[in-house]
Formats: C-alpha cells, structure tokens, sequence
C-alpha cells in the first residue's frame, strides 16, 4: 500500500495551507517564491529513493520525515522494479528517468526530485501524464557551473591541461603551448540565465567584452553588468569566445551545427558547462579538424560517460572534464538542501516553489484564491452528475464573475480543480494540479474559461462561478438552462462554498454531504414529506431551500444532506405524486 494515499488539490477549510518556508541558507540566493499547492493524505512514512549521490544535510533532512532508500547505479530494470515501492525519487544528471520509471511506479510515485538544475533526464511529459510533481534545485550550483566555465575557459586559452600532462611526461614543451590571452577579446555567451549571467560578470572582470544571446533574456538585465544582447547570427560571426549556458531542450539540440560552425569567426574557442547535446559532436569534431574551431572545453557530452574512443575527448585541442560543474562541496550541500526541502515540503502538501511541470501560483494569489478552490471541485462534481447517461461531456465553459480585469485573476489552479471535479466521479483517474489539463485533453474534453464582468469593487477576487456542460441531455431537466447547457452556479458565503444556482433557478445550499435535487408541484406539505422520509432513516438535513419556477405550479427544492440516503428512501422520495423529477449528487 502506498504511504500517500492520494494527491488532492482541496485546500477545504479543514485543510492546512502552510506558508513557513525554512530560510533560505545564506550562501543561497533569496529566489522569489512562486507556489504550487498538491496536499497529500498522508499514512505512514513515505519512501524517498535517492538514486544518486546526494550531500549529507539533504539525506538527513529527508530522514526527518520519511525512509530514505539511497541506492545508487541502479539499472533501468532495477530502477523500475524499486519505483512501484517510492513515493519520490531523487536524481542528478546520471539517471534517465523515463516513461518506463513513471508506469511502472504504477500512480505511486508522487514527486521527482532533481538536485540539479537540468531537467532534462527526467521525461516531464510521462511525469504530468501520471499526475507526478516534478521539482529542480534552481539555484544552489549556479556559482560553481558559472566558476567551472571560468576553469575551462582560462585553462583552455592556456593550454593547462595539456602542458600539466606534458610536464608529468617528464617534458619541458614552453613553446608548443603558448596560448592567446582573454583581455580585449569577445566572449559570446549563449543562454544569459543565472549561470550564464555569473560568467558574464566574471568574464568582464578578467577584461573581455562580453555579448549574450537569448531571445528570453531581459535586454535591461543585461544592460546592468554590461552585456549586449546580440543575435545568434551576429554572436557567431563576432565573436573569439563561445560559453554554452542554455538548457538542452528541442530548440536548443544541436544548435551548434554545421550550418552553425560555417558562420563563426575562424579560430573561435568553445566551452560547454550546459549540456553535450547542444552541440553537434560530429560536426564540432570536424570544425577542430578544419581549424575552424581553435579549440574546445567541454564538461558536459551527449553521452554520458563519453566511450573511452570519443574522438572528440581525445583531441589535442579538446580539454575535458567529467560533468564536474555543479561539483563543489558547498554547492552539493546547498543543491541536497534545496532538493529535500522541495521533496519533503511536496510530499507533506505543502507549496512546492520550484515545481517544474506544474503552474506555479504566487503564494498571495493562493491565498485568495483558496475559498474557491473547493467551490470549483464541488461543482464541476455536481455538473457531471446532471449528465444523462450515455451523453459524453465534451463541452465545459467555466464562467468567472469578477469586477477584476482578464490579467488581474489566475484562474489555472480553478480550472484545474473544475477539472478534478468533472473527471474524478465518471473515472478512476486522479487529477491534480499537474495532469489536469492533460487529463481534460486525454479524454477530450474541451474546457474554455470566459468572464462576466461585473462592475464595482476589484476588491473581492470572483463573485460566482458557473460551469456550463452543453451539448448533453441532464438526467434533472430543470438543470438545463435557456441555452441548453446544464449550469451549475456558486460562490463563497462565510468562507464556505454554496450553491446558488442550478438551470435558471436560484438556490442556496451550503455545498458540504450531498445533495437532492428535487422538482415538484408547488402545493404545501411537500417539504415535510420529503423531511420525514429522510428523518425515518436519520439523515440530517443541513441546508434546504426552495425556488418556485411559478408560483403554484412547480417549485424546486435542494436539500443538502449530511449522510446519503438508502436506495429505499430515494425511491421513496420517487414516489410522493407531486415530484415531478429527482436527483442524488454526491459531492
Ligand atoms: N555542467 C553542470 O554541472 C551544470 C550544467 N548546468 C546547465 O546549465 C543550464 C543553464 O542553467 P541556469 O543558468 O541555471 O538556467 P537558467 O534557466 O537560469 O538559464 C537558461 C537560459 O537559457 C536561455 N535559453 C533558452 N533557450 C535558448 C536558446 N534557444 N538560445 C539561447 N538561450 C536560450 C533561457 O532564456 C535562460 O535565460 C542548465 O539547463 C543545465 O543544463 C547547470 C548547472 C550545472
Ligand atoms: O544542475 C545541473 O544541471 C547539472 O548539470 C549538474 O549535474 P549533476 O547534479 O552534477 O549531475
């Protein structure tokens, strides 16, 4: 049995909503937090597998908590066998984490861990698939990556490496390694993050002009310590220096190509800290070997370790490091400190502030938010059991009633929430804040979001929300509005979620048990029928209210009840002759 039960998003008033974040540790950067809530049922201890070497303060810190399986060179089988026993898992860049790892930890795993900042050993898109939080340690290694592009870069110009080899070869070679010097030249750097931004500001400081290109990168920020932000072409053709500080993803794989390497200035050095893939090795091999590059740095290689006759690693002009950057005792410290925290803090649902494959909701948008978060589950829950049978839901529109203007509310964590509501009873799936919108498309269902926009004060995030199903017969007619849809509608009274709306009829009930829908002829003692029935078989009535269509004529009643009636007592409630139609939603 898992430890975790389940992963819901349900911050219910009953749930904790914790926002005491350990301080950050001084050697790290303050990051800005920007939360993502998953709240976990929690059973007995979770289990954490780290697969590969992390800094002692991490495992201690994950052993607070739960039992930590550190077990490392694993093999793809040996991984997968393990995965199904883990509720998180935790790597560097050694393990790939594939599709195979997600389906066979069977819906167990809850949250990868990458103590690291590339993510790209971790298929994201199996991970979201399986409803799984991954999270990074942004910050913690980007001194040492940015020192190491410093290392290499000095110690290529300087033929380091091969002159420290030549001299313990018992030679004396002072005239076959004489390098070129860094001041006045032009270093390009491509990918101007954190990283790439440390080595900018220290490559100024060693005196070189210093370019960048990144089409994501603020040009302000780079104007701040000095750098340029050039095109790529423009990059490649100006430039003595290359550093590699962009993330391996599709538009960056082998960026650095033929067509690449024809276009850059003869004699240009390169260093790579980011991630082998980016170049082409094949072609950078043949660029050395026409002296198109001078020479080359890499730490990091498209296949890792690279095969003992990698051609390129055995270059005179290559110097080559074992994919040492993130490698400095503080910055493993600090990576293994922020990884376990993010591990620890997901699993016990708490905010992960660097969750990768999920939205991530600012911590004060959270908290407003929160009221509605329940409100949304609950009525995406009673839409989709308006449906008839047989009917698919295809179409959903959420609709926000706000005085806010579109920029001013995030509706995703909602949305996600209408999502779980709609798929979770009709499913055995679970959704959470990852899969949602991944589960919606799965299993086609079109979810558009639309406002209604209200005058007066901004101050309240949403007034009331509506789900909207169209295209579907309703199993209770009267929740068919005039354009056809069934509609549910809601807002938060006193903190709880309530239902004021259903087809064109106001309700209110307070959105807690479940509900009866009931439509009757409007003529007096139908309550008290409906009341003792429900009485007989001690079900509490929390809330009750009353819409006549015409006065009358018909009337709809919807009772919320705090335990769910006996099959008998619902047919009971069937057969008193003024009801004309009746539903159970379970909320
Ligand atoms: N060798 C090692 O041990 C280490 C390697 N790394 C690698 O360095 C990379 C960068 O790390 P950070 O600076 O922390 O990440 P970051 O996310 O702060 O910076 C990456 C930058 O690359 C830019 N970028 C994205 N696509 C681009 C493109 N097509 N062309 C140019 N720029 C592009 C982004 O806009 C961003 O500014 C990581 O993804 C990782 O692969 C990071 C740490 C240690
Ligand atoms: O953080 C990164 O992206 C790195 O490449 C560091 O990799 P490592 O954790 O040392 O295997």
């Amino acid at each position: 049995m898992s430890a975790i039960s389940s992963w819901n998003l349900t911050i219910s008033p009953d749930t904790t909503l914790s926002f005491s974040w350990r301080p950050s540790l001084p050697s790290r950067p303050r990051k800005r937090k920007t939360l993502v809530v998953l709240a976990a049922g929690l059973g007995a201890k979770p289990t954490v597998l780290v697969a590969e070497k992390l800094g002692d303060p991490g495992i201690q810190l994950l052993k607070t908590f739960a039992n930590v399986d550190c077990s490392y060179n694993l093999s793809p089988e040996e991984l997968c066998t393990k995965i199904s026993l883990c509720d998180a898992l935790i790597v560097r860049s050694g393990t790939k984490v594939t599709r195979d790892v997600f389906e066979s930890s069977m819906g167990r795993l809850k949250v990868v861990g990458r103590a690291g900042v590339g993510i790209d050993n971790v298929d994201l898109s199996a991970a979201t698939e399986h409803g799984c939080l991954v999270v990074n340690a942004p910050t913690a290694n980007t001194i040492a990556a940015a020192e190491h592009g410093i290392a290499l870069l000095t110690a290529m110009a300087r033929n380091v490496s091969q002159a420290d080899a030549s001299v313990k070869a018992g030679k004396w070679e002072r005239s076959k390694y004489v390098g070129v010097s860094l001041v006045g030249k032009t270093l390009a750097i491509m990918g101007f993050g954190k990283v790439g931004s440390e080595v900018a500001r220290r490559a100024k400081g060693l005196g070189m002009d210093v370019i960048a290109h990144d089409p994501y990168a603020p040009a302000d920020r780079a104007r701040a310590i000095g750098v340029e932000l050039v095109t790529f072409e423009e990059a490649l053709r100006t430039t003595d220096f290359i550093s590699m500080h962009m993330p391996l993803t599709p538009a960056t794989s082998k960026m650095f190509n033929d067509e690449a390497f024809s276009r850059v200035k003869k004699g240009v050095r390169i260093v790579n800290v980011a991630r082998g893939g980016v170049i082409d090795e094949e072609a950078l091999l043949r660029a050395l070997d026409a002296g198109i590059v001078a020479q080359a740095a890499l730490d990091v290689f498209t296949e890792e370790p690279p095969l003992q006759e990698n051609k390129l690693v055995r270059h005179e002009n290559v110097i080559a490091t074992p994919h040492l950057g993130a490698s400095t005792t503080e910055a493993q410290e600090g990576v293994a400190l922020e990884i376990a925290e993010a591990v620890v803090g997901a699993l016990k649902g708490e905010l992960a502030a660097t969750a990768v494959n999920a939205p991530m909701v600012p911590a004060e948008v959270l908290l407003e938010l929160s009221p509605y978060v329940a409100l949304t589950e609950k009525l995406g829950r009673l839409a989709v059991q308006l449906v008839a049978g047989g009917s698919g839901v295809k179409f959903v529109k959420v609709a926000y009633a706000s005085a806010r203007g579109p920029d001013d509310l995030d509706t995703r964590l909602l949305r996600a929430m209408v999502t779980k509501g709609l798929i979770e009873p009709i499913s055995s799936v679970f959704v959470n804040l990852v899969n949602a919108d991944f589960i919606a498309k799965q299993r086609g269902v079109r979810i558009t979001e639309e406002r209604i926009v209200l005058d007066g004060s901004p101050e309240k995030a949403v007034e009331f929300i509506q789900v909207r199903i169209a295209n579907v017969e309703s199993k209770f007619a009267s929740a068919m509005c005039d354009s056809g849809e069934i509609t549910v509608e809601g807002r938060v009274k006193d903190g709880k979620p309530h239902l004021t709306r259903v087809g064109s009829m106001g309700v209110d009930v307070s959105l807690e048990g479940s509900i009866i829908l009931c439509r009757q002829v409007d003529q007096p003692g139908i309550i008290g029928k409906v009341g003792s029935i429900l009485g007989e078989e001690n079900v509490n009535v929390n809330f009750m209210s009353v819409s006549r269509i015409a006065a009358g004529k018909q009337a709809v009643m919807t009772i919320g009840v705090d335990e769910e009636p006996s099959r008998d007592a619902l047919k009971k409630i069937g057969e008193i002759s003024a009801v004309q139609e009746f539903v159970f939603l379970k909320l």
